[in-house]
């Protein structure tokens, strides 16, 4: 248990985790991967290279350090957290390592003057706390995941059944297990981890899957990142290869309240919209679905979306091309702006929005969202790789 004294010394570091927090995470992440490389599947290092990974790590300790005496506000990003790291498989044994590392770093950050033993003692105490918080939690999903009929506890062995092409530089692939078993229950808007081996060395990523449990297989879609280490592996993967999959997690699901929905998605962000557009539909609730890509080469699972579409009344669909090409006719050109949002938006203050692709996209839907009215418990985000607040 933290003392209320160890509270106090948390709450006065605030300032310096505002303005060093990002050099603290970074300096962080460079001792630990130095020092413990096994931990390095564990993260992906194209968000180590863009800075996400340390925002994310800064402003999530920022974020702990200032609700230190009360957590509840914090359980969103809880529990965002405790998802992701279920589909990466992060164990109780990891957290010592993370917790050695971020006290060293605070040390050889902030100085001995700054950084006094008391300060490493209530620091090393709330690690611990929160340690203890996220591990518990992880392994009620673990537990809850290996339980469910068709569920596994670890990684599993799937095959890879059909390859699909859906746009320019998309494929889908569809899973099934080697024992022959079902696949559990999950829900529509998870994803699952994916362990690899590339070139000798483990690689872990979380993806999408895009569509709806049926029991006996499922499908992630990916985009081919130009210079994507996972991502280009995937997509020369053919049928008949196997992939080590981690039981799916994600707490990006459709609400309870049968309201009518809008999935507002760009690009490869599209792919946890498409179950939770049948999802919406099946429960007969009103989807308006409203789509930004580049043009039609780009565009995946438009034929998908237009027979949907033609079957279903309930159904609106709107597509934004960035970059048509000549014979495109999409019902906006440019980015989605103030003006389509007004029109292709659900009419009453009731409908809830979910927001899907590429963060700049995702920060502009929620501000223009925000300035038509759309209030923000109405307003759903998930960003894939570390956690931003928008
Ligand atoms: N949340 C999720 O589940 C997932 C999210 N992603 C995220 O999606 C991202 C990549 O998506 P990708 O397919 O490459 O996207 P694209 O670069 O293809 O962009 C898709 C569309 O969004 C438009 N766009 C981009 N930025 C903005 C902006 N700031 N405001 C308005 N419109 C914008 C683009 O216009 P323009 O032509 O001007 O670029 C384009 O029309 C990844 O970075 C990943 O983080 C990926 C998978 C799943």
């Amino acid at each position: 248990m933290l003392t209320q004294a160890q509270k106090t010394i948390i709450q006065a570091t605030v300032p310096l985790l505002e303005s060093g927090g990002e050099a603290l995470a970074r300096h962080f992440y460079a001792l630990m991967f130095e020092t413990h490389p096994e931990v390095r599947a564990l993260f992906n290092q194209t968000h180590q290279a863009t800075g996400d990974q340390a925002r994310a790590l800064a402003n999530s300790v920022l974020m702990y350090a200032r609700h230190i005496d009360d957590l509840s506000p914090l359980t969103p990003l809880v529990s965002r957290i405790v998802n992701k790291h279920v589909a990466l498989q992060i164990l109780p044994e990891h957290y010592p390592i993370v917790g050695s590392c971020l006290l060293q770093s605070i040390r050889e950050v902030l100085g001995a003057n700054v950084a006094t033993d008391e300060v490493l003692q209530a620091w090393g105490a709330a690690y611990q706390q929160l340690a203890d918080l996220l591990i518990g939690k992880e392994e009620q999903h673990y537990e809850q995941n290996a339980m469910q009929p068709g569920g596994w506890r670890g990684s599993r062995r799937f095959r890879i059944d059909s390859i699909k092409q859906e746009s320019q530089d998309v494929r889908s692939l569809t899973l099934a297990p080697t024992d022959g078993g079902p696949i559990l229950n999950y829900q529509a808007g998870q994803y699952i981890g994916v362990r690899l081996m590339i070139e000798g060395e483990e690689v872990r990523r979380n993806y999408s899957i895009s569509n709806r449990a049926d029991g006996r297989s499922l499908r992630i879609t990916l985009k081919h990142v130009p210079d994507g280490r996972a991502s280009g592996y995937l997509h020369e993967r053919q049928v008949g290869d196997e992939l080590e999959i981690f039981p799916p997690a994600g707490d990006f699901i459709l609400g309870e309240d049968k309201v009518p929905v809008a999935l507002l998605t760009a690009g490869i962000g599209i792919t946890p919209a498409i179950p939770l557009l049948e999802e919406a539909l099946e429960q007969q609730r009103q989807v308006h679905f409203l789509h930004a890509t580049h043009n039609s080469q780009t565009l995946t699972f438009g034929a998908f979306l237009a027979q949907q579409a033609g079957l279903q009344d309930r159904m609106t669909l709107k597509l934004c091309f960035s970059q048509p090409l000549a014979h495109d006719t999409p019902d906006a050109v440019g980015h989605i702006d103030s003006h389509c949002l007004r029109s292709w938006l659900p009419a009453g203050d009731t409908f809830h929005v979910y927001v899907l692709g590429p963060t700049g996209f995702m920060a502009n839907m929620k501000a223009l969202l925000l300035k038509h009215g759309v209030t923000d418990d109405r307003i759903h985000y998930e960003c894939f790789g570390p956690h931003k607040t928008l």
